[in-house]
């Protein structure tokens, strides 16, 4: 579990998290949505512990944590077994439970490259298999399927509905409004450091109006329409939802 009490943080006079507050569940997956710079990585920052908040207080049921940047640490100079082997000696882990990454994560043709002959999505796999070695209870993602192969995303996002099955309490941090609605049970929306929304994703759009794309036959023109105005177009040939970060993103730029 993962409780933030009126969190911020300021760099010099820059706050760039402002007064957040909300609880993560064990077993829950909570996505953090929000523009470039709004501050999502910095929260995964605080709870996993690498930087201190400036006020406000983190409470974690556990220290085992894992935290997954955007960009794989990984040591350039060892191969992708020897990473492992490294990582693992620090912590104890078992050669059972080494195998056992491996194998998930599909990297056993793999082992004697180094990270710089690794794909985008090897490497983030070699993260993730690193970062689950200690069996954490708390698992911090920040983007972890952006710009991956279809292979490795899937993986991915098998291995975090796992962790969730298992309890794990996971916050997510990511762009793409199908894993929002696949994966997340609720959401953290930032705007400026500041929390606009947080809730289930349903809860969101009870909130929000909801709007889809529609393409219509006459013209194949694609039009925004509130989904309580579809009944007023009869040569609709296509329906498309508008995810929440399409949305908020629709917001912003009307302003
Ligand atoms: N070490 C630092 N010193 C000063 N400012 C920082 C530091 N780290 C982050 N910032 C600033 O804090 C703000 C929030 O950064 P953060 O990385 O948390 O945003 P983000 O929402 O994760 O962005 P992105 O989607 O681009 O990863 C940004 O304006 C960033 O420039």
């Amino acid at each position: 579990m993962i409780e933030l009490f009126s969190v911020s943080k300021r760099y010099k006079k820059d706050w760039v998290v402002k007064d957040i507050s909300f609880s993560a569940l064990d077993g829950e997956v909570i996505g953090i949505i929000g523009r470039n710079g709004c501050g999502k990585s910095t929260i995964l920052k605080m709870v996993a512990g690498i930087i201190k908040p400036t006020k406000g207080k983190i409470k974690l049921n556990s220290n085992l944590i894992s935290y997954i940047p955007e960009k794989p640490v990984l040591i350039p100079e060892l191969t992708l077994e020897e990473n492992i082997g490294y990582f693992a000696s620090i912590r104890n882990v078992s050669k059972e439970k080494i195998d056992k990454e491996i194998e998930y994560f599909q990297l056993s043709s793999h082992l004697k490259k180094r990270p710089m002959e690794l794909s985008k999505g090897l490497q983030q796999r070699l993260s993730m298999a690193i970062a689950l070695l200690i069996d954490p209870d708390i698992v911090l993602l920040d983007e972890p399927t952006s710009g991956l192969d279809a292979e490795s995303k899937k993986l991915i996002l098998n291995r975090i509905k796992e962790l969730k099955m298992n309890k794990k309490t996971i916050l997510y941090v990511t762009h793409d409004d199908e894993e929002i609605e696949n994966i997340c049970d609720k959401v953290l929306i930032l705007n400026k450091g500041v929390k606009v929304f947080f809730g289930s994703v349903e809860d969101f759009w009870m909130k929000y109006e909801r709007f889809v794309y529609v393409t219509l036959a006459k013209d194949k023109a694609t039009k925004l329409v509130r989904i309580e105005d579809l009944k007023n177009f009869e040569d609709i040939v296509h329906i498309r939802s508008v995810g929440i970060r399409e949305y908020l993103g629709g917001l912003e730029n009307e302003k």
